[in-house]
C-alpha cells in the first residue's frame, strides 16, 4: 500500500562495494525494483552523488582509498546529503565496528553474507520512511495556499544562506513584497478571488527568479519573501522589476487600487555587498521598511538599499 502511495519505483539507490561481485549480487536482487546506480570506491561512490543525489546507499564498510565510515560522515555533514539513508553493507561484526558505523551515521546494517530477503526488506523499510519523511518535510516547509514556501521555510533557511553568503563573499539580498490594496481585493471581489490572486502572483513571482539563485516563501497574508543570493545589484534590480512588470501584465482587474486598474505590486530590496557584517534581522528590517517607503511613494514599484561594498 505505501510502496504504491510513495512510487518506490523511482528510488534512486547506490550500491557501493570493491567487490564486483557484491555489487552484482545486490544490483541483480533490487534492479526490478529501483534504479541502481553502482560504486567501486568510496571516491567514486561521491562523485555519484554529486551527479545524481540517491534516495538511499548501501555502502561497504571496509574499502581501499576512501572507507565507508568516512564516506559516511561526509555525507552527514553536508546538508544536502545529510538525509540520505545509508545502510552498512559489512563483514564485521564485532561491538566496536558497529558502534563506529552508528557514529558515521547510518540507519541500518545488513551482514555480509547478505541475505538475500533481508537485504530487499531493509532497503523497502528505509526508503518507505524516507520518502514519508520526505513528505513531512515538504509539507512542513510548504504554503498550503500558494505552494511556495511558509514562514517556517524562510525563517528556517535564510539564516543558514545568508551565513553561507557572508563566508564565501557572495552577495545577497532580501526582497520583501505585497499585493497592493488587497483588502480592497477581496472586498470587492470576494476571499475566494483574492486567494486565486495570491496563488497567480506567487506563480508569477517564482518564474521571475533566476533558477538556483533564491526562493520565494510567503511571508504571513498577502506578503512574500525571498533571498537572492550571489547576483549584482542591478541584476537583483532587473529581477525585481520583471517581477512588477509580470504582475501588471497578468491583467487581473482591480477596481479598488488606486494606482492601476490591475493587480500589482510594492517591493523593498536590501541589497548585501560580499564585505558585509551585519545580522540577518537588520537586512529583512531595511527591506521591510523601504516596502512602506515605496508603498508611501505611490505603489506599484519598489525602493532599495545597499548595506555594504
Ligand atoms: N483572500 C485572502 N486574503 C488574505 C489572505 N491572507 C490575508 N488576506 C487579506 O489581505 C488583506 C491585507 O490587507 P492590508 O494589510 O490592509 O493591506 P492592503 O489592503 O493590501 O493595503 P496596502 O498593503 O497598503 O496596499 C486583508 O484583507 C487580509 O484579509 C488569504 O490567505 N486569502
Amino acid at each position: 500500500m505505501l510502496m504504491d502511495f510513495f512510487n518506490l519505483k523511482n528510488a534512486d539507490v547506490l550500491v557501493v562495494d570493491d567487490q564486483l561481485s557484491n555489487i552484482q549480487l545486490m544490483n541483480l536482487l533490487l534492479k526490478d525494483h529501483y534504479n541502481i546506480y553502482m560504486a567501486r570506491s568510496g571516491e567514486e561512490a561521491l562523485e555519484v552523488v554529486e551527479k545524481q543525489v540517491p534516495d538511499i546507499i548501501l555502502l561497504d564498510v571496509t574499502m581501499p582509498g576512501m572507507s565507508g565510515l568516512e564516506v559516511c560522515r561526509l555525507l552527514k555533514k553536508k546538508p544536502l546529503y545529510e538525509n540520505i539513508p545509508v545502510i552498512f553493507i559489512t563483514a564485521l561484526g564485532d561491538t566496536d565496528d558497529e558502534i563506529e558505523c552508528w557514529k558515521a551515521g547510518c540507519v541500518d546494517f545488513v551482514r555480509k553474507p547478505i541475505n538475500n530477503y533481508t537485504l530487499i526488506n531493509r532497503v523497502k523499510a528505509h526508503l518507505t520512511l524516507k520518502f514519508q519523511s520526505d513528505a513531512l518535510r515538504r509539507i512542513a516547509l510548504t504554503d498550503g495556499l500558494t505552494g511556495v514556501g511558509n514562514r517556517r521555510s524562510f525563517d528556517l533557511q535564510s539564516p543558514e544562506l545568508f551565513e553561507m553568503c557572508l563566508d564565501n563573499a557572495l552577495s545577497c539580498a532580501v526582497i520583501m513584497l505585497d499585493i497592493d490594496f488587497f483588502k480592497g481585493f477581496n472586498d470587492c471581489y470576494g476571499h475566494l478571488a483574492g486567494d486565486d490572486c495570491l496563488k497567480l502572483v506567487a506563480k508569477t513571482v517564482e518564474q521571475q527568479i533566476p533558477k538556483g539563485k533564491g526562493q520565494l516563501a510567503r511571508y504571513g497574508g498577502e506578503e512574500f519573501v525571498m533571498m537572492l543570493t550571489g547576483l549584482s545589484e542591478e541584476k537583483i534590480e532587473d529581477v525585481i522589476k520583471s517581477i512588477l512588470k509580470s504582475v501588471v501584465n497578468l491583467k487581473v482587474p482591480h477596481e479598488q487600487s488606486l494606482c492601476s486598474e490591475y493587480v500589482t505590486v510594492t517591493a523593498g530590496c536590501a541589497f548585501v555587498g560580499r564585505d558585509a557584517n551585519m545580522p540577518l534581522e537588520d537586512v529583512i528590517h531595511q527591506a521591510d521598511g523601504l516596502r512602506y517607503q515605496a508603498k508611501q511613494a505611490g505603489r506599484n514599484q519598489f525602493a532599495s538599499v545597499s548595506m555594504g561594498s
